[in-house]
């Protein structure tokens, strides 16, 4: 087979864009050169020769040697805006924009199908864990029945270093932040909003459900106090920013949200900035892959592995999406299992449909209790930011 020589116009030279170019000097056998890097602040002191940096975008878009646009950059708006001109201009895109790609999977869907180009974007989900094209290959079927796991390198860091090294959260979130795996609006990360971005895109390649990701709940991490850890250790949980989806019939569920994890279960051993994604179908039953969920070198790989794709004209067919569950839809009427730590008073108590412990004390009062998803996404005392919830798996 022949291989495509590739130029590539790469928006972006941050964190994943650097790791970009580390991987691409080493990895000799993909075939591809840069011929301009656009960035937003020409002042900035660059690691490499200024010859290759512009902040005229058109440079890129309207250069017909650049076959290849690489979108690395931290604003979701403008990405749209460079993505969408350069699959009008017949570029082939990879991305690693995970919030672009979930806000706008249907005008993408519709440029790919209009222009005839491939969009890649294996880094946008779990960085160098390569799922995406597992979904899209591997389960090219209807088999699949969950997808669930760590879909942020950030809080799982956070995590990791709050309960093992009894650090304070202000203190790793500004550690994250400096290695480079939290994004631009850390909010993102620690409120559950990127990895449920993550989780959109799944949806769409696991099940072909395309979803707004203001339809799923998201639960973040910046409640935690030592009272839900010292709970956690007493019951021999440790605690993650769990992302899950389930397929059952026609009805797809999905949520983002802090988890109670038995020590005993594989993902309590997934730490740091790894990501872990369980897979669980029909008859392989369940599947597990882990690695880096954030950082350059890691996420730069994936972005490579992309570009080689398009050196051998890879691209997504979104077969579940245009051969199968037509009739998918989104439900939050299922019931879950969660742990709350409140305020006296508390006015929740009477959306829960059963309550099997409650505790007062001095140091804080919780209950545990079945709740349906969108009774607790809808109640009144859910952006109370003294009140935490944290679901058990
Ligand atoms: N960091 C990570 O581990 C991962 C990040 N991602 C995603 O990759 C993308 C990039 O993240 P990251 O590298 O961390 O971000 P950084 O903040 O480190 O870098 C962002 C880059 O984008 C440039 N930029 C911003 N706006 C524009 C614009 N309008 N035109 C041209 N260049 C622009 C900035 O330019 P300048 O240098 O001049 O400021 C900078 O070089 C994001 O979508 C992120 O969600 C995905 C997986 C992992
Ligand atoms: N901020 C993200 C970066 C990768 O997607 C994360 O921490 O996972």
């Amino acid at each position: 087979m022949t291989r495509n020589k590739l130029k590539l116009g790469i928006f972006g030279f941050g964190c994943v864009g650097t790791g970009l170019y580390k991987v691409l000097e080493e990895a000799e056998s993909v075939d591809a050169t840069i011929k301009k890097i656009c960035i937003k602040h020409p002042d900035k002191p660059r690691p490499i020769d200024k010859k290759y940096f512009t902040t005229d975008k058109n440079e890129l878009l309207y250069d017909s040697e650049i076959g290849v646009i690489v979108e690395l950059i931290d604003d979701a708006d403008a990405a749209f805006a460079i993505v969408s001109e350069a699959m009008k201009n017949g570029k082939s895109v990879v991305s690693a924009n995970k919030k672009m790609i979930a806000e706008h999977l249907p005008e993408l869907v519709k440029l790919e199908k209009k222009y005839q180009v491939p969009l890649l974007y294996e880094a946008s989900v779990c960085a160098s864990i390569p799922i995406i094209r597992n979904l899209e290959e591997y389960y090219d079927n209807d088999l699949l029945t969950s997808v669930s796991g760590i879909f942020n390198g950030s809080t799982n860091f956070i995590l990791t270093k709050m309960i093992h090294e009894k650090l304070s959260y202000p203190v790793v979130l500004q550690e994250a932040q400096a290695k480079g795996f939290a994004e631009s609006d850390p909010t993102l990360d620690v409120e559950g909003i990127d990895p449920k971005y993550k989780l959109c895109i799944i949806l769409f390649h696991a099940f072909g459900l395309i979803t707004k990701p203001e339809s799923i709940f998201n639960f973040g991490i910046s409640r935690i106090s030592d009272f839900d850890l010292e709970f956690a250790r007493q019951r021999n949980f440790t605690i993650k920013l769990i992302a899950r989806c389930n397929k059952n019939n026609n009805e797809i569920t999905g949520l983002c949200a802090p988890t109670f994890i038995e020590k005993e279960n594989t993902l309590a051993h997934v730490n740091y900035e790894y990501n872990g994604v369980i897979l669980k179908s029909a008859f392989s039953e369940k599947q597990l892959m882990i690695g880096k969920g954030a950082g350059d070198k890691p996420t730069g790989s994936a972005v490579l592995s992309d570009i080689s794709a398009l050196t051998y004209d890879y691209r997504y067919e979104n077969k579940k999406y245009i051969h199968l569950n037509k009739q998918l839809k989104l439900v939050d009427t299922k019931i879950y299992k969660v742990y709350v730590r409140y305020p006296d008073p508390f006015s929740g108590f009477n959306d829960f449909d059963s309550i099997e412990e409650q505790y007062s004390s001095i140091l804080g009062n919780y209950l545990i209790g079945h709740i349906c998803l969108r009774k607790l996404a809808h109640s009144s005392w859910i952006n109370d930011t003294n009140i935490n919830v944290i679901f058990f798996s």
